[in-house]
């Protein structure tokens, strides 16, 4: 069997990478630049399998990801896993005595230091980039004034020491990250346990009219199966347009599932399946810095 071949959210150094480390036992392992360039190469048969990033602790669902699996392309969650995410404030070690100007680092890990940057560097300009490991990159070429939100793997890679460590907000960080394929196949994993068997369903409903939600709800309810996230969606057709995504605590399932997709259509809602999928939670020991 060829060897399996794994793209992420690069470059080295991001939290995805750090995933895909924990996750896979083996395999070749390709950075992209953005959560599309690795979906689309998927799409395109390129690489087998792609990690991305699902949904965090604190800032919640990565939009883009779930956007780009419900709208972009054809691809199924065949795993998840949920890693603890540490964010350290991250600057050139022969940077000159500038006040920090500007903090670079992904949306999300921003979103996971707000109170903290508004406490202590309320003036300084953000500027977004598609990665916590891209930030470091920037900091190690630019140097002066200028730091990064990133974690300790981006630190070692670029050369960058720690102006301060642990600056999320809440202590309880984590993401999870979905593992993904167009073409089933198998994965060879670490020996993690399993924490749980998920099914992932997007529901669509025709039109907006009343109870649509609450009658969708009740089609799991009432076969005592247990939802543990829903989000709704913009379609993008229009205003007021949303799709469901959907997570059941349980693996697919030939009464069940079928049972709640008749029950929907005959509403008028489409039910598709997006994966169902074994669910890890991997601890990853965090080596301690001082800041
Ligand atoms: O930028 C990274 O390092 C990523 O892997 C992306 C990402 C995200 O999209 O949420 C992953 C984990 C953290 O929550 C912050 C950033």
């Amino acid at each position: 069997m060829s060897e399996q071949q794994i793209g992420y959210l690069g470059p080295q150094g991001t939290f995805t990478k750090m995933a895909v480390d924990a996750l896979f036992d083996g395999g070749s392992f390709i950075a992209y630049e953005s959560i599309p360039s690795c979906l689309d190469a998927v799409e395109r048969g390129e690489i087998g399998t792609a990690v991305v990033p699902l949904e965090n602790a604190i800032e919640g669902s990565v939009h883009l990801t779930i956007d780009y699996l419900a709208h972009q392309v054809d691809q199924s969650i065949i795993a998840e896993l949920t890693v603890p995410i540490k964010q350290h404030l991250l600057v050139h070690p022969a940077r000159n005595g500038e006040e920090i100007r500007k903090v670079y680092s992904h949306s999300h890990a921003i979103a996971q230091c707000h109170e903290y940057l508004h406490k202590h560097y309320p003036n300084a300009e953000i500027e977004y980039t598609a990665s916590t490991a891209k930030a470091a990159e920037l900091v190690a070429a630019e140097r002066d004034g200028v730091a990064a939100i990133a974690n300790h793997l981006a630190a070692e890679g670029n050369g960058l020491t720690f102006l301060d460590t642990n600056i999320h907000d809440y202590d309880n960080n984590h993401t999870r990250f979905a593992v993904v394929q167009k073409n089933p196949q198998t994965l060879k994993v670490k020996d993690h346990p399993v924490s749980k068997h998920k099914t992932t369903v997007m529901v669509t409903l025709p039109k907006d009219y009343v109870g649509a939600l609450h009658q969708v709800l009740a089609a799991f309810a009432w076969r005592k199966m247990n939802l543990s996230k829903i989000e709704s969606r913009p379609m993008k057709t229009g205003l007021g347009n949303y799709f469901f995504l959907i997570d059941v605590d349980q693996p697919y399932d030939q009464v069940l599932f079928p049972g709640v997709q008749a029950e929907l259509q005959a509403l008028g809602c489409r039910l598709k399946v997006i994966g169902t999928y074994p669910s890890y939670q991997i601890d990853i020991p965090a080596p301690v810095h001082k800041a």
